[in-house]
């Protein structure tokens, strides 16, 4: 897929991965919805962005990805002003082990409320264009972390929903392609706020700071960079794309599960 003059929509568009992606998305020709719940970073990002890209190429909705009429809404408004949706990038997702009910509600809940708003306006049997979704998941989707199971549980579930949308997708003719990325740690705030989390568990500190020396810590350049192949692959749908530093893999899984 061709990026210039193409529609996506980012959610947890203001930081972190979301925002490299949203930017890189712009510097390749596609106009961005940035969906999210921060609005003082929101429209400070926004300020930057239009006077990089323009006025015309940017929309900052405020969307909970908790809220199926927030999602509607902020979907419907991308719709009307940029003609359509061709890119979803789920990317929105906190890692809190102590409010995990929200947790499972956002990175899980969050990702099919959003592909489920996004099929009404993208796929072909609506009368939409088709197009790519990636879904962010984590390294933690394919393999335990041990200092939070559920937000294991929530990337396992994304990646599961994601092979099963791609196949869905291809078996109905929505004309869509439904991949997860899998990066290891992030440079960002949810990496960041977790590191002093865990120093009040000392016990799981430990082991953790060990899968990060063993894992090493990208930036967030590095994971848009791996969106972006994702997004313009068009032989890909259905793949969870495993990002380390200096390294990109696809995972192969069981045969038997083809
Ligand atoms: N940082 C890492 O080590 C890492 C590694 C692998 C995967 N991930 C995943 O990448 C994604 C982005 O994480 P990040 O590290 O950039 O985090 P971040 O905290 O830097 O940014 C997350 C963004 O999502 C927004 N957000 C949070 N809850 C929301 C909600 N309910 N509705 C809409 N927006 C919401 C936040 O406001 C923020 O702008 C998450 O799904 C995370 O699980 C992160
Ligand atoms: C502690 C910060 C939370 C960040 C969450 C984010 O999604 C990042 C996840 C990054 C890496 C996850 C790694 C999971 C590894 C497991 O698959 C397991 O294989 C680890 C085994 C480590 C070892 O000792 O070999």
């Amino acid at each position: 897929m061709a990026l210039n003059g193409k529609i996506a929509v980012v959610t947890g568009a203001v930081m972190g991965i979301g925002k490299a992606v949203t930017e890189l998305l712009l510097q390749n020709g596609a106009k961005v919805a940035l969906l999210d719940v921060n609005r003082i970073a929101g429209e400070s990002l926004m300020e930057t962005l239009k006077k990089q890209y323009g006025q015309e190429r940017t929309l900052l909705l405020n969307c909970n990805v908790e809220s199926d009429e927030q999602i509607k809404a902020a979907l419907q408004k991308t719709a009307d002003t940029f003609g359509g949706i061709d890119i979803l990038c789920n990317n929105a997702g906190i890692m809190n082990e102590s409010t995990w009910e929200r947790m499972v509600s956002i990175n899980l809940m969050g990702v099919i409320r959003v592909t489920y708003v996004a099929l009404e306006h993208m796929s072909k049997l609506a009368g939409g264009r088709g197009g790519v979704i990636v879904n962010t998941a984590s390294l933690a989707g394919l393999g335990p972390l041990l200092n939070c199971p559920v937000y294991t549980a929530t990337k396992h579930g994304v990646i599961g929903f994601t092979r099963a949308m791609a196949d869905a997708s291809t078996a109905s003719g929505y004309g869509i392609r439904v991949n997860a990325l899998c990066p290891s740690f992030v440079q960002t705030d949810l990496f960041t706020n977790v590191l002093s989390i865990l120093r009040q568990s000392s016990h799981l500190a430990a082991a953790t700071h060990q899968m990060i020396e063993k894992f090493g810590v990208l930036n967030v350049s590095e994971v848009a960079d791996a969106l972006l192949e994702l997004v313009t692959d068009d032989t890909k749908n259905g793949e969870a794309l495993i990002v380390v530093p200096n390294e990109r893999n696809y995972i192969t899984f069981p045969s038997i599960l083809k």
